[in-house]
């Protein structure tokens, strides 16, 4: 089953990671026990596990359970989805906006189904190269279109509020497979979603 519910985690994985959480909430020389941080250590673990239940997920099934005979084949876009992640390295948010397209061959796919599986692989620790990657060729090799092109453009935190500190600084990952790799194509999705 592809969608993991919030309330369908195991209370022992919840318990192990409310613990650690607690630890490091009193390593921090903070008093677990005042009235604002009791319920601290839980609410931290269930938001953790929210926030990588992409582990459980498989997007394979979320893009086969809405693929359907269409002899589109001109190019599809999905622009603006909205992502947010955890970077691999600091634990910390990156978010932005992923773009995706696709052109058919043979089968179309539910649009929603595209956010599904950006959200699947954002749900994760990660860097955002891997997850522009991953984004990619779960599309190219289920759908089998003839092209997919995906472009997430982030925001890093660690980059933000530590580190380098640089409020401004948007960083874009590109993939293309099939038929983008042809500039005209290329350029005909890079111009509709404004880029
Ligand atoms: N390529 C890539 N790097 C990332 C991503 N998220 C965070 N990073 C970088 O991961 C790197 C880790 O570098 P380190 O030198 O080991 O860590 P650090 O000392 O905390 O580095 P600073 O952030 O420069 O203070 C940093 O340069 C981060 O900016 C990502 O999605 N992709
Ligand atoms: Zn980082």
């Amino acid at each position: 089953m592809p969608y993991k519910s919030f309330e369908e985690y195991s209370d022992e994985t919840t318990d192990g990671i409310t613990n650690q959480y607690k630890h490091i909430i009193e390593d921090l020389g903070e008093d677990t026990q005042r009235e604002g941080l009791v319920k601290t250590p839980e609410r931290a673990a269930k938001a953790m596990q929210f926030l990588t239940q992409g582990y459980d997920q498989d997007p394979v099934e979320i893009l086969k359970g809405a693929m359907f005979e269409e002899s589109y084949n001109e190019m599809v876009i999905v622009k603006d989805i909205e992502l947010y992640s955890l970077c691999e390295h600091h634990i910390l948010p990156f978010f932005g906006k992923a773009h995706i397209a696709y052109i058919p061959n043979g089968h179309i796919v539910g649009l929603s189904k595209l956010p599904r599986v950006v959200d699947v692989f954002a749900r994760r620790l990660q860097v955002q190269e891997r997850l522009t990657k991953q984004i990619l060729d779960c599309i190219n090799d289920t759908l089998k279109p003839q092209g997919v092109a995906v472009v997430i453009e982030a925001s890093h935190m660690c980059m933000m509020m530590r580190g380098v500190q640089k409020q401004n600084s948007v960083t874009t990952t590109s993939g293309f497979r099939g038929q983008f790799q042809k500039i005209e194509t290329r350029n005909e999705f890079l111009k509709l979603i404004g880029k």
